[in-house]
């Protein structure tokens, strides 16, 4: 139960919802149990209006009616307060469930990449959403079942003691058992959900991964095997599900069983009793039989409910070690800071942490405000990294970076990244309308600031091409951009936002050379006053740029400009040499 203390936050600020939730449920459970002395009572008048200690049918019709109509008003009664209950419990914990879904993502939001890489992507989603929902079970139903099981079993015992105390005695000497064997089926039955459920995410990401690779399927005829796979995990599914299916089938037999055991015994020992004349009337079997099995699902319920309490603490605790996860980059200035876009590395080295590659060796470089910084290099040279470390999406441990010749880390986290635009090398869209995805950058943009960042980013001819223009939605739901396309809404994107700081990844790589001119001479005019890093594989990219670097296994071998540099030997001048062969070509 250790993991649950979490919870009691908000137990507390619910309190009042639960306790009148509380007093509510006692009260629905003393009715919903008043009928039963009620017929033992008609029943004992039957018996002495039999044996002629009630004289006339007009008094016992009139006894009768009486018990009927207080039964009839007491069970309306509980099935009222019932609903209030369901009400209470039920949606405090609701209640709960959206409270804690909320700070788990608002935490997930606050962790840095590198979380995001040691952990995988189904783990985060089942720990939001199918570990809180067993959670859920536990605010909801095993709280609302454990005041309802100790209610009634309380009032149902003091109820059958009065009537008949050694009679209680041995009637409800099964009922233990009944829990205890329903808490062993919950326990094997939970096991092997669990394996159903690993069964079905499997079988989910074998599917979706399938439809999304469908294209490369097909073209590589794979349809038969992938099928055969598919057949495969089906079948393991099934026999697990099969598994689960036997042990359920145990539950109600074994209920019936236990409750059965329990009447024979009123009966019998009952029976015995009346005979000796040990108890008065017989309407005390007839109480004692509905006693027992108003018990009987309040007593399997403890068995259910313990398994409950125990999926959900382990559910809890894997939801804890993200919550207790901290976010390695961190604010360490509350006061926000004006950027003005002067970058600087002095002697950066940089290691990858779940890796342990070694990305950037003992950079030193600067780049004045309003300068356009070029950063070019072989596949896996460290050229991201440089980007990803000025938006401070990991801290360095050796060396220092500077912007406006403050240290990166002492600056407000937030005005830094508010003055950054980032264009990845993957552009991501989201499964939205272009305009949305642009707006991504200014929330308040208006649709002439959208078509002009557009215009910028060489796209704005594109999205006016399609049927609904900026309402175009991308993704699963709407139509796929081509490479090019995504790149460029993406820099519409970054435009958009008008940062001091702009950060190209790569980003014109998938548009052609014309294009690409195009694009560049608008960012020459809208980058003014505006820092910018360009990544980039073309010479044609970079070579306006105010300096350039070139970066070999995390190390820079050359830096310099463009001019400077085609009179040097090495990497520059030979794919300067290269690309200039290749569009002569
Ligand atoms: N997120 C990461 N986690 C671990 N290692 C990484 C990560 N990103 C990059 N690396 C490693 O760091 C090195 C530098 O990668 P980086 O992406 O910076 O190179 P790059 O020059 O941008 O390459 P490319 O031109 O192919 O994009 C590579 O060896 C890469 O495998």
């Amino acid at each position: 139960m250790k993991h649950l203390k979490h919870l009691n936050k908000y137990f507390l600020k619910y309190k009042w919802k639960l306790l009148i939730g509380l007093v509510i449920t006692i009260a629905a459970r003393i009715f919903a149990l008043y009928y039963i002395p009620l017929i033992g009572d008609s029943t004992d008048a039957i018996e002495q209006y039999i044996n002629g200690k009630i004289e006339s049918l007009e008094v016992l019709r009139t006894e009768l009616a009486i018990n009927i109509g207080l039964i009839i008003g007491a069970t309306l009664i509980a099935a009222f307060l019932t609903f209030l209950m369901r009400q209470t419990f039920i949606v405090v914990s609701r209640n709960i469930e959206y409270d804690l879904k909320n700070e788990i993502y608002k935490h997930y939001q606050e962790l840095s990449l590198n979380f995001y890489k040691k952990n995988r992507t189904g783990d985060l989603m089942n720990r939001i959403s199918e570990d809180v929902t067993k959670v859920r079970l536990y605010l909801g139903p095993a709280i609302m079942y454990t005041v309802t099981t100790f209610t009634s079993s309380v009032v149902v015992l003091i109820f059958m003691v009065q009537a008949a105390p050694e009679l209680t005695l041995y009637t409800v000497a099964p009922l233990p058992l009944l829990a205890f064997s329903i808490y062993k089926i919950s326990v094997a039955i939970h096991k092997r959900s669990t394996v159903v459920q690993q069964y079905l995410s499997k079988l989910n990401t074998f599917t979706q991964e399938s439809f999304s690779g469908i294209a490369v399927i097909k073209s590589y005829g794979m349809e038969k095997g992938i099928n055969s796979s598919f057949v495969d995990l089906s079948n393991g599914s099934r026999d697990k599900n099969i598994d689960l299916v036997k042990v359920q089938a145990f539950f109600y037999p074994l209920m019936v069983l236990i409750i059965g055991i329990s009447n024979v015994l009123v009966i019998y020992i009952g029976g015995n009793k009346y005979i000796n004349g040990e108890i008065a009337n017989i309407g005390v079997i007839v109480e004692f039989l509905l006693y027992v099995n108003m018990l009987t699902w309040p007593i399997a319920s403890i068995g259910w409910v313990t398994s409950l309490v125990q999926q959900a603490d382990a559910s809890q605790e894997r939801i804890n070690e993200f919550l207790q996860e901290n976010p390695e980059i961190t604010n360490k200035k509350e006061t926000p800071d004006e950027i003005r876009g002067k970058i600087a590395f002095k002697n950066v080295s940089f290691t990858y942490d779940d890796t342990n590659i070694t990305a950037l060796k003992n950079i030193s470089f600067e780049v004045k405000s309003g300068e356009t910084l070029a950063i070019i290099g072989k596949t896996g040279a460290g050229k991201s990294t440089i980007l990803e470390l000025i938006g401070r999406l990991y801290d360095v441990e050796k060396g220092e970076i500077l912007i406006d010749d403050k240290n990166i880390e002492q600056l407000n986290l937030d005005s830094l990244r508010n003055n950054i635009g980032y264009v990845p090398q993957d552009a991501f869209l989201f499964s939205d309308s272009i305009k949305s995805n642009i707006k991504f950058g200014k929330a308040s943009a208006t649709d002439e600031e959208i078509y002009e960042a557009a215009k910028n980013a060489s796209v704005h001819k594109n999205i006016k091409g399609f049927s609904k223009g900026y309402d175009t939605v991308l993704g699963e739901r709407g139509i796929t951009l081509s490479g090019g396309q995504k790149q460029r809404v993406s820099i519409a994107r970054a435009i958009i936002h008008n940062p001091k700081i702009l950060l190209f990844d790569d980003c014109l790589s998938a548009v052609d050379t014309e294009t690409e001119e195009e694009i560049l001479h608008n960012l020459f005019k809208i980058s003014r006053n505006k820092t910018t890093v360009i990544v980039s594989h073309r010479i044609s990219s970079i070579k306006n740029a105010d300096k350039i670097i070139i970066l070999e296994n995390g190390e820079i071998v050359q830096q310099g400009s463009h001019s400077q540099l085609i009179n040097q030997t090495g990497y520059y001048k030979e794919l300067y040499t290269e690309q200039l062969n290749e569009k002569e070509m």
